[in-house]
């Protein structure tokens, strides 16, 4: 008389079983949010309630790594079961689907039972009931020791057993003949095999929770990257932008610098050649080699006369050669306060080739032409008009005579003393000046 009902329980379970596993599968199709996900949460905290049920024996087997919910919903990495389970995540609810259907299998086997089902079958379900974390069992361990557990499905597989479980053969006898008795009337799984079935879903669930945490540690760890990547990416762009300003300005210097050479550089039809060389000086010219440079007045030039005030200049002077047997020239005095240009002159200096002597033609800003020649004496030059011309209507008294000394004296310096006759004044002293040397 009790083997029809036990046949009809046991219906009753696969059946439950059968609508769990659907209503698990319609979570991993729909979409998140929906009423599934809404059941999987319920069912996920009944689940965590079954398994607290099951008391000290639905703690979590130390191999396996995974939490019982009643540990204060943190496991020993600190990690909290909310990081597991974040709002709207559709991993962690069809994961909870999945104990839903686990705790589903588990709430019809806990049904009361039927009046007339055996005292040894009551006894082995309330012996063997298993919690979620699937490998802790009764305090008698009686169904650690059971034959091999089905999966999610109703095919017999083997249980997922500790390496130290002991063999499936040591099952207490009126388990096994009870087993044996359902096996016999051809039914698909025995009590044990649902038991064993719904602790091995447990496993596996929490084993997809397990993966859902460490994808969704993978994930934020690539949100970070990513983050980073960009951070970087903005850095860079801002450093190209930067270089790129740096180049321009680089560039615009780089033209002003060319232009100042263009303008400084003498008229291309007298170029010697393309090569920037400074020429090489003619030896004809070497005697005089002590005046090549540029200098400045230091101290400010002296200038008398006895028809004049005394005054002070400044004055620039450019002494150089291009190759030929000569030397350029250009004096440019200023005003010592007003910087304003004053007396300017230029000409050449030469050397008659193979002696001291020397001719000096210059063209001054007054109106003045003159023709100077004398000798050259070691670091030492002195000369006398030669001849004066001007224009007609030059400023009276004309100068009539004019007399110039350059030397180089020991401290490096050179100095010029002018002196000069004009149509009212005897050779008198006019000018009196000291350069420093600014350039080579
Ligand atoms: C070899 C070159 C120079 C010659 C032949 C020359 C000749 C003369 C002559 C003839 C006078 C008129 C003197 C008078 O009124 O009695 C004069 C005046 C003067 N010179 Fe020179 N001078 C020369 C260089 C300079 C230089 C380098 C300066 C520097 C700034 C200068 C500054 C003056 C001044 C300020 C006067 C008075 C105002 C004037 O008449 O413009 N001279 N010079």
């Amino acid at each position: 008389m009790a083997k029809p009902e036990a046949r009809k329980l046991k219906r009753a379970a696969l059946q439950s079983e059968a609508a769990s596993q659907e209503r698990a599968l319609q979570a991993m199709q729909g979409p998140p949010g929906d009423a599934v996900a809404t059941t999987a949460s319920s069912s996920r905290a009944e689940a965590n309630r079954s398994a607290c049920d099951a008391g000290d024996e639905s703690r979590t087997a130390p191999d396996e790594g995974h939490t019982a919910p009643d540990e204060g919903l943190v496991d020993k990495s600190g990690i909290s079961m909310d990081d597991f389970t974040p709002p709207g995540s559709g991993a962690c609810k069809f994961i909870g689907s999945l104990h839903s259907y686990s705790f589903s299998s588990k709430h019809t086997r806990e049904r009361p039972p039927v009046p007339r089902e055996p005292v040894d079958r009551k006894r082995l379900k309330r012996d063997t009931e298993p919690g979620c974390s699937g490998t802790s069992l009764g305090p008698d361990k009686g169904l650690a020791q059971s034959p091999p557990s089905s999966s999610l499905t109703a095919t017999p597989q083997k249980p997922s057993q500790s390496p130290s479980a002991p063999p499936t053969d040591v099952t207490p006898k009126p388990a096994t003949e009870a087993v044996q008795s359902e096996h016999s009337d051809a039914s698909p799984m025995s009590i044990n095999e649902v038991i064993l079935s719904a602790s091995g879903a447990c496993k596996l669930i929490d084993s997809l929770h397990s993966y859902c945490f460490s994808a969704r540690q993978n994930r934020s760890r690539a949100c970070c990257l990513r983050e980073q990547v960009e951070k970087k990416n903005g850095e860079l762009r801002s450093l190209r932008q930067r270089v790129s300003r740096s180049d321009s300005q680089v560039r615009k210097l780089q033209e002003k610098l060319d232009e100042l050479q263009r303008g400084s550089a003498p008229n291309p039809s007298s170029l010697p050649g393309p090569s920037r060389e400074p020429p090489k000086m003619n030896p004809v010219v070497e005697p005089l080699s002590w005046m090549l440079g540029t200098w400045l007045s230091d101290p400010p030039g002296a200038g008398t006369f006895p028809t004049l005030q005394p005054f002070q200049y400044l004055e620039e002077v450019h002494i150089s050669h291009v190759g030929q047997p000569m030397l350029n020239f250009s004096f440019n005095a200023f005003h010592p306060d007003t910087r304003k240009p004053m007396h300017r002159e230029c000409g050449f200096i030469r050397l008659e080739p193979d002696t001291n002597k020397v001719a000096f033609v210059s063209a001054q800003n007054t109106g003045i032409v003159e023709v100077e020649e004398g000798e050259v004496n070691g670091q030492e030059l002195c000369i006398a008009s030669h001849s004066i011309a001007r224009i007609s209507f030059a400023k009276e008294p004309h100068v009539e005579q004019i007399t110039r000394k350059f030397r180089l004296n020991s401290e490096g310096k050179l100095e010029q003393t002018v002196s000069m006759a004009t149509t009212t004044q005897p050779m008198t002293q006019h000018l009196h000046i000291t350069y420093k040397k600014v350039t080579p």
